[in-house]
């Protein structure tokens, strides 16, 4: 080879513009790495932390499954004074599994100290029904503890703290919270009724042989008792071909009318019944998708079901916490409008309502 004919000069360039490229690229990761703020982390209030939901649900949060992947957050878990050791033991095993996202646990019997600056109050705490047990049989003890914990959260909680009511009577617990806690936003203050929603999916996706994430839009109306009423007839499922109405998909409408939403209705007994306990994981699921989409947002074309303040909308009275299916964008619910509604359906969410009607009236009765 000719030395002379090799070209030094464009070989000499390339090797110049090849390390001023990785210069360049390497400043540049080294730029985005100093810019990368981390969020600021949201504080999450877990009442009844020491017990069976909140053992499942505080590593989801710290996971962030609740809140999102790159979102750190603060525990605050509260319980109380018979169940502290318990208590500590749970943030031992939180500190053990030394989750990223977590940046801080404060385990307390002190609900002032619990409620302090929270962003989220998920309310476990209460006592739980047993077997043969209607779920307002718990609701002299609940609800004395829900008036209680309203003050503490309206006077220590962050401005614009959204709560979650899980423990029952779900929709009155969080009723009682809302009148004893009149400065916090109405619209900030609701039950979970995810789980009932959850469980409908589940039915559905059982029955067709379908995964659950291809069936969407039941609907929990009214009460988490075994008055409420999971309707399907707003309900999809993506098929091959499209999307089909889960009626049609279903095609028995003798199960869908009666099997089905009995088997919703009860499934919270049955599962009491085969575990000697109530729901614990998918509760605590529940809870995590309800506060996720809450405040993430559903996404386009779904709606999921959640206990909200009533505004009369389907006819159903204000004033009560109620479940209706909703939407939820920057950080707010809104309930679906104008679904049709026919008598039979009319009918069972008349009858959900009225019970939360009485409930309404024998809790104010229990708190006199
Ligand atoms: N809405 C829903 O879909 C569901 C609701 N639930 C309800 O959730 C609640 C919690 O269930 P579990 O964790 O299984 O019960 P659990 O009995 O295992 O735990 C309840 C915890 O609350 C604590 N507690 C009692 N009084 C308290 C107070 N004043 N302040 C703070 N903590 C207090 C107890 O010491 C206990 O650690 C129950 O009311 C249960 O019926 C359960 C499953 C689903
Ligand atoms: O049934 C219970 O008492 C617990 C609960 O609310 C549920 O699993 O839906």
């Amino acid at each position: 080879m000719n030395m002379e004919t090799v070209p030094w000069e464009l070989i000499q360039k390339c090797v110049v513009v090849l390390i001023s490229v990785s210069l360049f690229w390497k400043i540049i990761k080294y730029m985005c790495g100093l810019l990368k703020v981390e969020k600021e982390p949201v504080t999450v209030l877990v009442t009844g932390a020491a017990g069976q939901i909140g053992y499942a649900l505080a590593p989801m949060i710290a996971r962030g499954v609740m809140l999102g992947p790159d979102q750190p957050v603060i525990l605050h878990l509260l319980d109380i004074e018979p169940a502290s050791e318990s208590l500590k033991g749970v943030k031992m095993e939180l500190v053990d599994a030394a989750f990223p996202l977590l940046k801080g646990v404060v385990a307390t019997t002190d609900v002032v100290e619990a409620c302090k600056d929270v962003n989220v109050a998920v309310m476990l705490g209460g006592f739980p029904r047993k077997e043969g047990m209607e779920r307002k049989d718990v609701m002299s003890k609940n609800v004395s503890i829900y008036k209680a914990q309203a003050s503490a959260l309206e006077q220590h909680a962050a401005e614009d703290c959204k709560v979650l009511v899980v423990a029952n009577p779900a929709n009155t617990n969080a009723l009682i919270l809302k009148e004893y806690a009149p400065s916090i936003p109405e619209k900030n203050i609701t039950c979970l009724t995810r789980l009932d929603h959850n469980r409908a999916l589940g039915q559905i996706s059982e029955r067709l042989s379908v995964h659950v994430g291809d069936v969407k839009n039941v609907i929990i109306w009214g009460n988490h008792s075994s008055t409420q009423y999971p309707d399907v007839n707003h309900a999809t499922v993506t098929t091959n071909s499209g999307n089909k109405s889960v009626r049609a998909a279903v095609n028995d409408d003798n199960w869908l009318n009666n099997e089905f939403i009995s088997i919703i209705q009860q499934r919270g007994a049955a599962i009491i019944k085969a575990r000697k306990l109530s729901s614990a994981l998918s509760a605590a699921s529940a809870a995590c998708d309800h506060v996720h989409d809450w405040l993430l947002g559903t996404p386009k074309g779904t709606w999921v079901s959640m206990g909200v303040y009533c505004d009369g909308s389907y006819g159903i009275q204000p004033g009560l916490i109620y479940s209706f299916p909703v939407t939820c964008e920057n950080g707010q619910w809104k309930i679906v409008q104008g679904l049709e509604i026919d008598k039979v359906s009319r009918e069972k969410m008349e009858n959900t309502a009225q019970e939360l009607i009485e409930e309404k009236e024998l809790a104010k009765s229990c708190l006199n």
